[in-house]
């Protein structure tokens, strides 16, 4: 299904944006993106974006400091509080081993085209009764089951309670685009980080908004690229002129020396890596001496009473303190007793070599070794 309309067709094509990332923590640039995404592709008059998803990676990906995706989605979700379109989906993040981004396009295509009917059925003028409100709604076993019903039964079969209507004739279902940065299209490249098959599909079938990033010239490397010179058509390059830079990596290192990420990420992230002491905050003068912002609300964050275990199996123990209601520093409500609690872990294979999935930062300094290496032998 190729989702880009042709320039000479009027009315616009629906898009929903997908990001995947590690969101290691969610930064303002990981939400600034779907903003400027959105602008951009509503400005050509040939798309509307109706939505945005952010997809967390799993546990599975065993990224380096990456911590557990519970703790990944907490901050996700309480970033989004900012805003009323994009939504995270926990599809992924539940999944017990790391997904291709490939396999998630696919997830999130059909869910969209089962939420919007479109699957082969005699009853096809007949109106379906979808939830499209309940935000949860995406990526539940409730949707999945319905995906997978609409295959068997026809559309008077679905259960009643399931509202609001959604029109079938006439009322395509939205494309879902990979939203990324140009580091992800770059990463193409590295060998063996991604499955031709998978490029092919991505590109092919989905379509890519590619944000530019600082050191990227995503123009030159589609022209560098066979595959994606063929399917240049659905790559839909935006830059970003308020330049920023921002990523999570500069953010966790900010947090481990002590330094303020105000303004580079939500305050209610801030809130809640103070809270778990996430990143090694606890050395984190900045953020430990910190007052409660305005918006922390205790009573709703969600606090894990007596044992939080992390995915790589630590665990750690987690005590609420007494909350005195002096200022500063006593206001923090939890002590986190293990340090290591996130510490990512690495398995072994057979013979004690540590394995894991590589992820394209790792990948991507091994191959730039390689390449300088292949340089100084060319000289
Ligand atoms: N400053 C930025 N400009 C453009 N795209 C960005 C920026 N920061 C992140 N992205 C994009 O967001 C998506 C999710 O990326 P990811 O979670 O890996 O973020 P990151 O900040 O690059 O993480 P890390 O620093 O841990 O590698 C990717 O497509 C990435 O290219
Ligand atoms: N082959 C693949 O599908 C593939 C390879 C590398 C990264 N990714 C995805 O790219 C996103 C960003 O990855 P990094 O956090 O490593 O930059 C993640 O969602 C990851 O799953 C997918």
């Amino acid at each position: 299904m190729l989702c880009w309309r042709p320039r000479n067709m009027t009315s616009s094509t629906k898009v929903v944006l997908l990001a995947c990332g590690s969101f290691n923590p969610v930064t303002n640039m990981h939400l600034r993106m779907f903003e400027i995404a959105r602008d951009a592709l509503n400005k050509t008059g040939r798309y509307q974006v109706t939505g945005g998803i952010m997809s967390p990676v799993s546990d599975g990906y065993k990224k380096k400091d990456l911590v557990s995706a519970k703790h990944r989605c907490a901050m996700l979700k309480a970033a989004l509080k900012s805003s009323d379109w994009i939504k995270m989906d926990t599809w992924e993040s539940d999944q017990s081993s790391w997904s291709p981004t490939a396999k998630v396009l696919r997830h999130h295509r059909q869910q969209t085209e089962a939420q919007f009917g479109h699957k082969p059925s005699p009853s096809k003028r007949r109106k379906k009764h979808l939830n499209t409100e309940n935000t949860d709604y995406h990526g539940s076993e409730e949707a999945n089951d319905l995906a997978n019903t609409l295959e068997a039964v026809t559309v008077s079969d679905l259960p009643q309670n399931q509202v609001p209507l959604v029109e079938v004739e006439g009322d395509p279902a939205p494309c879902v685009k990979l939203l990324c940065g140009a580091d992800l299209l770059e990463s193409f490249a590295v060998p063996g980080l991604w499955q031709e098959e998978d490029i092919d599909y991505i590109v092919g079938q989905h379509g890519l908004v590619v944000i530019t990033r600082s050191g990227s010239d995503p123009h030159k490397f589609i022209y560098e690229s066979d595959v994606l010179t063929k399917y240049q058509e659905n790559i839909y390059i935006v830059t970003e002129w308020i330049y920023n830079d921002i990523s999570s990596t500069k953010v966790r290192r900010a947090l481990r020396r002590g330094d303020s990420v105000k303004y580079v990420v939500q305050d209610t992230v801030i809130d809640y890596i103070r809270q778990h002491q996430l990143f090694g905050v606890p050395d984190n003068k900045y953020i430990n001496h910190m007052m409660p912002s305005p918006n922390q609300d205790m009573s709703t964050t969600e606090v894990d009473d007596e044992e939080s275990s992390s995915s790589s199996g630590e665990i750690s123990v987690v005590l609420r303190s007494s909350h005195p209601s002096g200022h500063g520093a006593s206001h923090l409500s939890l002590h986190k007793m293990s340090a290591h609690t996130e510490k990512q872990k690495v398995t072994g294979n057979k013979n004690g070599t540590p394995s894991r999935v590589p992820c394209m930062s790792d990948i991507g300094m091994l191959y730039n070794l390689r390449q300088t290496r292949a340089r100084r032998q060319d000289k």
